[in-house]
Formats: structure tokens, C-alpha cells, sequence
């Protein structure tokens, strides 16, 4: 049985070390069910550590890492965590149902949940081509379709944004949303700030640290600021002083 009272995501004295670099120290983190959270922070802040710790796939040295109730990268947690990484995940000479196919088989998904896919990541006109073929934006959403197969609760996506035109960028975010709408926690990293505004929550990282974790609202009020970025700088600058 689902337990909804636990956290999406709860993380204490996390501690990750990638080759000899230690990149997160200590980090204490609770993620809540439901909504979309922004991972925000730039280049090498550690937001792909971040989530490949939470789902499952990155040795840790200390800490513990709970994902919807269970240790992250548990069995359990198969079919309840989708993750797109920042590389398609779709092979090249497999057209995109016949990626879907393969997937949903591996995963134990109902062979239904390929045409729902489809569906949900607007991708039924593509869905006879080879996934070589397809464009950045129908490729970032055929990886997004593997990972919606078996309906996750928690999805995990690494800049799924990145190198996408505006008009796709904001597709992408209005597909989020309506996910986020349907039940599911997304947790989104972008290191476009402008996409902050889009979240309910921001979690901004520098350093392997979480330097904030608020609502954008609360944010640019506690800083005083009128957008993320500005938000962000204000944040960096007052920690240096600190
Ligand atoms: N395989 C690796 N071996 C050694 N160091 C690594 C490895 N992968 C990442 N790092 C280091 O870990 C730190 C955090 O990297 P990470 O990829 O988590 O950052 P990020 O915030 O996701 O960056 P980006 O926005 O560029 O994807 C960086 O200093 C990076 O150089």
C-alpha cells in the first residue's frame, strides 16, 4: 500500500565523493509529496549527484537516502521512480513505440501504458519514426515517455530542458505541470533560471550545498529581489559574507 504521509524524499548527512573530489558534505534534505521542485544552481553544483543519490544509482560514503518510504534504489522503487538523465535513453534504430515496447517489457509495465505514454508526451505523430530521427525536443520527450511508463510517483528529470527553443521549453513545463496535477512529484534541475518561476518550490545549490529551499515567492521576498537569478546572486553574496 502507498504510504502518502511519508516524505517524497528525505535526506540526512549525505555525503558523496566523485573520484577524489568530496562533492556533497553533509547534506540534510526533505522533499514533500506532490508538486514541481526546481533544482537549481550552476554548472558542477552538484545537481546530478543530488539526483542520482535519490534515485539510487550513486554510491554514497555517509548519510541515508529514503525515497517514498523506502532506501533509494531499493526493488521496491522501481516501477514508483522515473529518471531522465541529461542522454536520450531511447535507442537510435528503434522507432519510438518500439523503444516504449522494449521498456515497458523490461520494466513489468502494462503493455497499455505505450499508447498512454505517447499520449501524455504528445509524441502519437512520431511514433513510427526512429528515435534517430526525431528532433532534440521529440527525443528529450520520447526519454520522458520511457520514464512515465508504469506511472511513477517520483520523477527525477536533469535538465530535461536544456538545448530546447523556447516554445519547447515551455511544452515541456506546461507537460510538468500537468503531471504535477495528476499526483506525481516532479524534481526538475535547470540551470535556467528563468525556469524557477514555473516551480512551487526551488531548492538553489552551490557547492554540494542546498543554500535555499523556498517557494519562489519566499524566496525573492526574503531576498528582496524581483526574479531567481537575482534571487540566487543576493543568496551567494550574503553567504560570502557570512
Ligand atoms: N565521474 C566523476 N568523477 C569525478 N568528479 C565528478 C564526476 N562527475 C562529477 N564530478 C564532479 O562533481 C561535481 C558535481 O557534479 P554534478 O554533475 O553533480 O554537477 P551539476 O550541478 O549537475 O552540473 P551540470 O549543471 O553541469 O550538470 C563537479 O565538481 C564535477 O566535476
Amino acid at each position: 500500500m502507498v504510504n502518502y504521509s511519508s516524505p517524497a524524499v528525505h535526506i540526512s548527512g549525505l555525503r558523496v565523493r566523485r573520484g577524489s573530489n568530496v562533492v556533497i558534505d553533509g547534506l540534510d534534505l526533505e522533499l514533500p509529496r506532490g508538486g514541481v521542485t526546481g533544482l537549481l544552481g550552476p554548472s558542477g553544483s552538484g545537481k546530478t549527484t543530488l539526483m542520482r543519490a535519490i534515485v539510487g544509482v550513486q554510491i554514497i560514503d555517509a548519510g541515508t537516502v529514503r525515497v517514498l518510504g523506502e532506501e533509494a534504489g531499493s526493488a521496491g522503487l522501481r516501477h514508483r521512480v522515473g529518471y531522465v538523465t541529461q542522454l536520450s535513453s531511447v535507442y537510435d534504430d528503434l522507432t519510438v513505440r518500439q523503444n516504449l515496447r522494449y521498456f515497458a517489457r523490461v520494466l513489468g509495465a502494462p503493455a497499455a501504458d505505450v499508447e498512454r505514454v505517447i499520449d501524455e508526451t504528445d509524441l502519437a505523430g512520431q511514433a513510427d519514426a526512429l528515435a534517430g530521427s526525431l528532433s532534440g525536443g521529440q527525443l528529450s520527450r520520447a526519454s520522458l515517455a520511457a520514464a512515465l511508463l508504469g506511472s511513477p510517483e517520483l520523477l527525477v528529470l536533469d535538465e530535461p530542458t536544456v538545448g530546447l527553443d523556447p516554445v519547447l521549453r515551455v511544452d515541456l513545463w506546461g507537460l510538468f505541470r500537468r503531471l504535477s496535477e495528476a499526483g506525481v512529484t516532479l524534481l526538475v534541475s535547470s540551470h535556467v533560471m528563468d525556469e524557477a518561476t514555473r516551480c512551487d518550490r526551488l531548492l538553489l545549490m552551490r557547492d554540494g550545498a542546498v543554500l535555499a529551499d523556498d517557494s519562489p515567492t519566499g524566496l525573492m521576498a526574503a531576498t528582496g529581489t524581483t526574479d531567481a537569478e537575482s534571487a540566487f546572486l543576493a543568496l551567494i553574496r550574503h553567504g560570502a559574507r557570512s
